[in-house]
């Protein structure tokens, strides 16, 4: 849906800050508690961690026209506002638990677009049992931005689960299937927050992160810069909306794994000699996600950054993922 309207009369311009403030409250019901501990003070007072649990923090935008456009319902980006950000707290094995979303919009946003983006995004705040406590609303010319930041915390008495700590050998894996995004995954992912707390709890999993700028590029995430990643392009988990992309793309449906982005599924290394096999029937035994081992790290001599090798690709296969600011 187009967020903008030239009617004066249906444009959030027409209601001003503090009427949409308390309308974008009303909207969020029961997912907004009161103040001190919701909307309505200066700050928004939260409570310590549980016990034995640490606190996670992340922030990632939606912005009209870099993260979603007009064929995208408001419904669908308030979900992936939210889910985005579910993303990142399920890479670290953790739960959500309180929400902060600070918007830049310009006035001329249609109330009917604002109206169902913040019924949708109390929607997903229930859905995944976090609270929305508070943000920011200011003006700003052809723009529409969402800014969530989210608050969570780590599975107790679990360790977070970290960035770039696999070793030598350590299988990698996947969850779901990769590449096919562009058609409608990018707005309708379902973050792995089972997942990530189960790999928390497992004593196998080294490193894990969450797959946003594309395999190409994010496969560096678990690996620290001394290492490299070799992956066997004929095990990788391509989506069937990979190959339809690949039809109008003219590229191969692998180019789309490795460089769309926005697959927000989780990448894991596990300890180097890990029973594969007792590992994979444990994860089938207690998750539905598929899971896939994509390859191994390695060791590279000279490095000032973690590269990737293939096994059975295809010639010439670029694989660099989404890069913002190019
Ligand atoms: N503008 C910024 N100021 C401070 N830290 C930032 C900024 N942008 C990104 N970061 C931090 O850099 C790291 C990598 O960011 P990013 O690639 O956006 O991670 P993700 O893919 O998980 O969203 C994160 O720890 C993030 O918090
Ligand atoms: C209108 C539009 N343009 C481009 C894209 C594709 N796209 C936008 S951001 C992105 C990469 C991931 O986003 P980023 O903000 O880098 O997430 P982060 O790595 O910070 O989690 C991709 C593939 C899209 N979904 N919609
Ligand atoms: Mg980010």
């Amino acid at each position: 849906m187009n967020p903008y309207t030239e009617d004066q009369s249906q444009s959030i311009g027409s209601l001003g800050e503090s009427k949409l403030i308390e309308q974008l409250k009303d909207w969020l019901g029961d997912a907004a508690p009161a103040a001190p501990f919701g909307m309505g003070d200066d700050c928004a007072v939260l409570p310590f961690p549980s016990p034995g649990a640490q606190q996670l923090v992340t922030a990632d935008p939606i912005i009209y026209g870099k993260h979603f456009d007009a064929q995208v319902s408001p419904a669908q980006a308030a979900a992936k506002l939210m889910r985005r950000n579910l993303s990142d707290i399920a890479a670290m094995g953790g739960r959500p638990t309180h929400a902060i979303i600070c918007l830049a919009l310009d006035p001329k946003v249609s109330i009917s677009w604002i109206e169902p983006f913040y019924k949708a995004l109390a929607e997903e705040a229930k859905r995944f049992q976090c609270v929305i406590v508070g943000g920011d609303v200011s003006s700003a010319d052809h723009f529409l931005g969402a800014f969530l930041t989210l608050y969570g915390e780590t599975s107790a008495p679990h360790p977070p689960l970290l960035r770039h700590s696999a070793q030598v050998g350590s299988p990698i894996f996947v969850t779901g299937s990769l590449g096919g995004t562009r058609l409608k995954k990018h707005h309708s992912f379902i973050p792995r927050i089972s997942e990530g707390q189960w790999l928390a709890r497992s004593e196998h999993c080294l490193s894990c992160s969450d797959l946003s700028d594309g395999l190409g590029k994010d496969f560096a995430n678990v690996l620290p810069p001394a290492l490299g990643c070799e992956i066997d392009c004929s095990q990788l988990p391509i989506a069937d909306d990979a190959i339809e992309t690949a039809k109008s793309s003219g590229k191969d449906a692998l180019y789309h794994v490795f460089n769309d982005g926005e697959d927000f599924e989780l990448i894991f290394a596990l300890k180097p000699g890990t029973a594969v096999d007792s590992f994979l029937t444990q994860w089938r035994k207690e998750l539905q996600t598929p899971v896939t081992k994509i390859g191994y790290a390695t060791s590279r001599t000279v490095s000032k950054a973690p590269r990737l090798s293939f096994k059975n690709a295809p010639q010439s296969l670029s694989a660099n993922g989404y890069e913002h600011l190019r």
